[in-house]
């Protein structure tokens, strides 16, 4: 991974040797002489990682004071101190005050990358775990193996590498944010950050401060944007429609430009991000309607990328709730159950408006809530109410759903007997009269209805 590393210290050619190793590795390295001109460059962008001098000779602040300004306004930024031969003390100090690591001189170019190798690594793994934390237990697996899905996953995999940006569509819950992972993972940038930022969820007064962060203030530490936490990888903009116009002229520039302004700031921070961007709405019209910038979409949608609904690929359904039974078992420890034939196929003609969410939510109400023998399977019955409403019932609605399960000659069997039954009794039995209201000659009813065994 090529990371972007700041080296400090007095000595020029410290700074050469130490910048001259990284370079080969393939890292991007800066270089500062002094406390003033590191915090400077620090505050020009966020590094990845940091090289500091324990003694920084001749400057305003030395190494270890440098140190705790760089943990207050970025502690997520790992330091390493280059301590003098005889110092130890000091850098055990540094440690304590929460260095990641030392190297002494004179040191060897493999343990230099050595350190620089597992202090990148501590940090990448600290950032995946915050991830995984807020996304607790999703899966980044493309479940599916409808035509439209293998579709998706062909552009995906055509994509991802390009580093180009690209406007993921897509009804709520479809799975956009889940699309947009596996672009990161498919692009160069897969061991980078990706960060998500939600234009729907952040009020327009913070949009700025969440996206370019804002400069340090007496008393209170610089926070760092979600362009700037991005650098090197992924900002995933879900709901782009919802972005203040005002945030929209902003975030135009930045895309032109690959830099910006902390609120508050004077400094331009320089990045290289990828922009991932989403929509459950329809842009052409927000655009008609003079809510969002005709040059932005055509700046964020460079390639378009269409997430289906459930509706449109029924035949995942299956699939999808094998899936989450597992998924969820092995999170909660809840009984997998097994779906009767019945009941899969309300599921599969249900219409999902909420999509993936809303079916693995449905799939987790179901462990949860349907009791009786954990060995039986749910059938139709045993569903939510709202599920089945779609589907065709019976006159007499009992089992209703079960009709989804059978033929079209065996179900239209079963209609015509309730249906029949129902027309009699609501006659008192006048065959005739049923007859005439149901538009068939008396003798043929009679036929029918000893075809099914109705009546004496
Ligand atoms: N094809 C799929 N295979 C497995 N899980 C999926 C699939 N698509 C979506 N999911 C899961 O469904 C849930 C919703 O997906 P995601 O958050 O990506 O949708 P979204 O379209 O970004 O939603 P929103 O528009 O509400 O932001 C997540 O838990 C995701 O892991």
């Amino acid at each position: 991974m090529s990371a972007d590393i700041l080296i400090v210290d007095d000595e020029a050619d410290i700074r050469e040797l130490v910048g001259g190793i990284l370079d080969d590795e393939g890292h991007r390295t800066r270089t500062a002489g002094g406390s003033d001109e590191a915090l400077a460059s620090i505050e020009a962008r966020r590094p990845q990682l940091v090289f500091l001098d324990i003694w920084l000779q001749g400057s305003r602040l030395d190494g270890l004071q440098v140190l705790d300004v760089i943990k207050e306004q970025n502690p997520e930024v790992p330091v390493v101190m280059i301590s003098g031969h005889g110092n130890i003390e000091t850098a055990v100090s540094a440690i304590k005050r929460g260095a990641y690591d030392f190297i002494e001189k004179p040191f060897k170019a493999d343990r230099l990358v050595l350190v620089a190798e597992r202090a990148l690594e501590a940090s990448r793994l600290k950032r995946e775990v915050r991830e995984l934390r807020t996304r607790s237990g999703q899966t980044s697996r493309m479940v599916g193996r409808s035509p439209i899905i293998n579709q998706l996953r062909q552009s995906i995999e055509r994509v991802g590498p390009t580093n180009a940006r690209v406007l993921i569509s897509g009804p709520s819950g479809s799975g956009k944010e889940l699309a947009a992972r596996a672009l990161h993972m498919s692009s160069q940038r897969a061991s980078g950050p990706f960060i998500v930022i939600n234009a729907a969820a952040i009020t327009p007064e913070t949009m700025e401060s969440e996206l370019f962060g804002v400069e340090a203030t007496d008393g209170r530490g610089r926070r760092i944007g979600a362009l700037e936490e991005a650098h090197g990888g992924t900002l995933y903009i879900d709901e782009v429609g919802d972005m203040p116009r005002e945030t929209q002229n902003r975030i135009l520039r930045v895309l032109v430009d690959q830099n910006f302004q902390r609120v508050g700031g004077t400094t331009r921070v320089h990045v290289d991000v990828r922009i991932i961007s989403s929509t459950s709405r329809d842009l052409t019209q927000e655009i008609a309607d003079g809510h969002f910038r005709e040059d932005l979409f055509h700046r964020l949608g460079v390639v378009p990328i269409r997430v289906p609904s459930v509706a449109e690929r029924r035949e995942d359904v299956p699939e999808l709730i094998s899936f989450f039974m597992e998924q969820i078992s092995a999170a909660t420890g809840l009984a997998k159950r097994v779906i009767a034939d019945d009941a899969m196929a309300v599921l599969q003609s249900h219409d999902w408006p909420g999509n993936v969410r809303q079916l693995r939510n449905n799939v987790e109400r179901l462990m949860i809530l349907t009791g009786g023998d954990p060995d039986a399977a749910i059938t139709a019955d045993l569903l939510p109410a709202e599920i089945g409403t779609l589907v065709p019932t019976t006159p007499a609605g009992s089992g209703g759903e079960k009709l989804m399960s059978l033929s079209l000659r065996d179900a239209r069997e079963i209609f015509e007997r309730e249906y029949l039954v129902a027309q009699i009794n609501r006659f008192s039995g006048n065959i005739s009269r049923t007859a005439e209201f149901i538009g068939m000659e008396r003798s043929a009813l009679h036929r029918k209805l000893k075809s099914l065994g109705i009546g004496s």
